[in-house]
């Protein structure tokens, strides 16, 4: 019978000498890093990568092996690759971006976009984020809104990105990549929907609903117990209930919020419609200026990936290896490129906190189209 205790032992003699040898190959590492800072030659030679884990499959015995070892020296080159990215950092090697910290956002006399029209949950965002004076303005959609900030017309425009029901609001996502603009600010706002109708109108009359999809899928709950309305789709929840207003039809209804229904002078016709009563929107504040403030404490980025096995793993360790706390993941398709993706990652951070600088390094090296969307600040939910 095999002394399990026996070999133990031998594997505890044996691990000390792998740790050694790691740790040997660390120091060799160091210098490559050194070399690299003087010569700017790039960490990741994905080539001399490649060359190395044939001759270390072919020298492994048996396929099990052989798939191990690639396994284990793709592992200690990507270490051998965060610790190149660490000192390239220290040393000061092309950390430079054209983000700016501010100590303060300017909130004031400013121009801000957002979609919908007043009494929309984006107005109410907006009202939030900026407390102060400003010059506000509405456009039909997000695309719009996003064009206003892209032409210098508006300093900011506020925009819907995930609710808390019904998940991410795709258009956006898709609209961050498509224009160079960035994320400065996030405001979280209560989404709590009720059934609008004219003054003296009774549930019995309505036949037909009117709202944002979104809206329409955070109250599908209440909607299926009423099989026989008719759903209508509308740009906003605000726009729907002015509609209910402009076209005084007694068989028809808008979801939306409380302050569309007092703005349009509409009845509630049933509250708490949601399913969630914990629904809340998230908004972003969108601008045309990397800049960020300096006790900023989140960050978006997005990449692709090149096509092989493994790699939304090696790039997420980044963000563990730095430990750095991931918040979410997304992924949208690339168009015009089936199946492949973009993935979107937001994690707690600054941009001037080494642990950050060092995790962008790697991701910038190794992922492709890497942006970083914004570092902001969350303001208290309303
Ligand atoms: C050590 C180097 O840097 C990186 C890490 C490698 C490794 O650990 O073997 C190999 C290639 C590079 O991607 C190097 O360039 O040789």
């Amino acid at each position: 019978m095999i002394d399990l205790q026996e070999c133990r032992k031998e594997i505890d003699v044996i691990d000390k000498e792998i740790l050694r040898l790691f740790e040997k190959r660390m120091k060799v590492c160091e210098d490559v890093a050194e070399y690299k800072i003087h010569t700017g030659k790039q960490v990741l030679d994905p080539k001399r990568e490649q060359d190395k884990l044939d001759v270390l499959k072919n020298q492994a015995h048996g396929s099990f092996n052989s798939l191990g070892a690639q396994e284990l020296f793709q592992q200690i080159m990507a270490i051998s690759r965060k610790r190149q990215y660490q000192l390239l950092t220290k040393n000061g090697v092309g950390t430079e971006r054209n983000y700016k910290m501010v100590d303060e956002l300017p909130l004031k006399d400013v121009n801000v976009v957002f979609q919908g029209v007043e009494g929309a949950y984006s107005y109410a965002a907006m009202r939030a984020y900026f407390p102060e004076e400003i010059n506000s303005y509405h456009v039909k959609t997000f695309r719009a809104a996003m064009e206003e900030v892209a032409f210098g017309k508006a300093d900011y425009a506020v925009l819907p990105i995930e609710n808390s029901t019904e998940g991410i609001v795709t258009d956006i996502y898709d609209l961050l990549t498509e224009y160079q603009l960035y994320i400065v600010g996030e405001q979280g706002v209560r989404v709590q929907h009720v059934l609008l109708g004219l003054p003296g109108v009774t549930v019995d009359e309505i036949d037909t609903v009117y709202s944002h999809p979104q809206a329409l899928a955070q109250c599908k709950h209440y909607l299926e117990e009423h099989p026989s309305w008719k759903t209508v789709k509308a740009e906003n929840t605000a726009a729907s209930a002015k509609r209910i207003k402009e076209e005084q039809k007694r068989n028809q209804a808008a979801i939306a919020s409380r302050a569309a229904g007092e703005l349009y002078g509409l009845s509630i016709l049933a509250e708490n419609i949601c399913h969630n009563d914990q629904n809340v929107t998230r908004f972003i504040i969108v601008s045309s200026k990397p800049i960020y403030e300096k006790n900023a404490g989140k960050i978006s980025v997005c990449f692709e990936l090149p096509h092989a096995s493994g790699t939304l793993y090696h790039m997420l360790s980044h963000f563990i290896y730095n430990s750095l706390s991931m918040t979410k993941i997304e992924s949208r398709p690339i168009p015009g490129q089936n199946w492949k993706y973009r993935f979107f990652v937001d994690f707690e951070g600054n941009l001037e906190d080494p642990a950050v600088k060092n995790a962008l390094r790697g991701l910038e090296a190794e992922a492709i189209g890497v942006r970083v969307l914004g570092n902001y600040g969350q303001q208290e939910e309303i």
